[in-house]
């Protein structure tokens, strides 16, 4: 079986305290058991209640650990999430496109589940012009898809206008999460024009730190699994469920999930 291993590449920041970010990414690919790589973006000095501090990463050191993973064991899937600046932004998108890369899943991270800003202000730009067309999928939450949207979103027909106002800038398909709406926790897609909703009951859960690391790496891990992208992304809203409903509760702010409950 180990001779068919599935890769999954995650290119984003590292999160000290191993809810978020890359350490999230690579749990849920070793809970979907799918061989997880990564290339760091940026270290952050974070908790479940806030950010300390940010140290990004050269541009040229992320080519060059681009470079190292593309040149040895190529990734089935790729999942983007915080990159802070547009020159990261510009090289991360040249060498997506070098190397051919496929399935890929752009969380469009701009703020922390505690408020802070993951992302400097020229960064937004080369997000939506160079990022955002190479996806396959981007998943914005509320709070991203009003800033990539233009539009304020507070109800589901909210959401439907500005997943297509999305689609249609981006070329791509959007997962527009609700998790931050106050009644549902249902997810949006629009993939070529089409609407699939991804619903779910809201779960009364303070801990939601890394919730959206978690979904996209779940979405890019069944991709690399050879699911179409309605069925990813149904896997993967079944594992963020059951992992909010597991309860973990570490920590004095917004807590992580626990990826172990489904190791067997
Ligand atoms: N209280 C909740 N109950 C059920 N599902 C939730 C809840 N909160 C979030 N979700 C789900 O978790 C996934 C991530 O959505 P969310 O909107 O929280 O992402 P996010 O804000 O990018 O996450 P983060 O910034 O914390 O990493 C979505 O599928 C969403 O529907
Ligand atoms: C490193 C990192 N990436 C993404 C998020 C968004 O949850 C976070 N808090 N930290």
């Amino acid at each position: 079986m180990s001779k068919n291993m599935k890769t999954v590449l995650t290119i984003a920041g590292s999160d000290s305290s191993g809810g978020a970010g890359i350490q999230a990414d690579l749990k849920t690919m070793m809970a979907h058991k799918v061989y997880g790589m990564s290339v760091i973006t940026a270290l952050t000095a974070q908790n479940t209640t806030g950010v300390a501090g940010i140290m990004e990463v050269t541009p040229e050191f992320v080519a060059q650990q681009l470079d190292c993973v593309f040149q040895d064991i190529r990734p089935d899937a790729v999942k983007i999430g915080m990159v802070s600046n547009a020159e990261i932004i510009k090289v991360i998108t040249e060498k997506l496109v070098e190397y051919k890369a496929e399935n890929i899943v752009v969380d469009p991270v701009m703020v922390a589940t505690s408020g802070s800003s993951l992302m400097q202000d020229d960064a937004s730009q080369a997000l939506r012009t160079l990022l955002l067309p190479l996806a396959d999928v981007i998943t914005p939450n509320v709070p991203e898809g009003e800033v990539l949207s233009g539009l304020k979103i507070e109800t589901k027909a909210d959401m439907l206008e500005a997943a297509d106002r999305i689609a249609s800038a981006a070329g791509t398909s959007v997962l527009l999460k609700g998790g931050h709406l106050k009644d549902s926790a249902d997810d949006l897609l629009f993939m070529d024009g089409k609407v699939s909703w991804f619903e779910s009951e809201r779960i009364e859960n303070p801990n939601t730190h890394g919730t959206g690391c978690t979904l996209s790496s779940a979405i890019a891990a069944n991709l690399a699994l050879g699911h179409g992208l309605e069925e990813s992304i149904s896997k993967a809203k079944a594992y963020i469920t059951g992992a909010l409903h597991d309860g973990m509760d570490l920590g004095k702010g917004s807590g992580p999930l626990n990826h172990a409950y489904r190791i067997n």
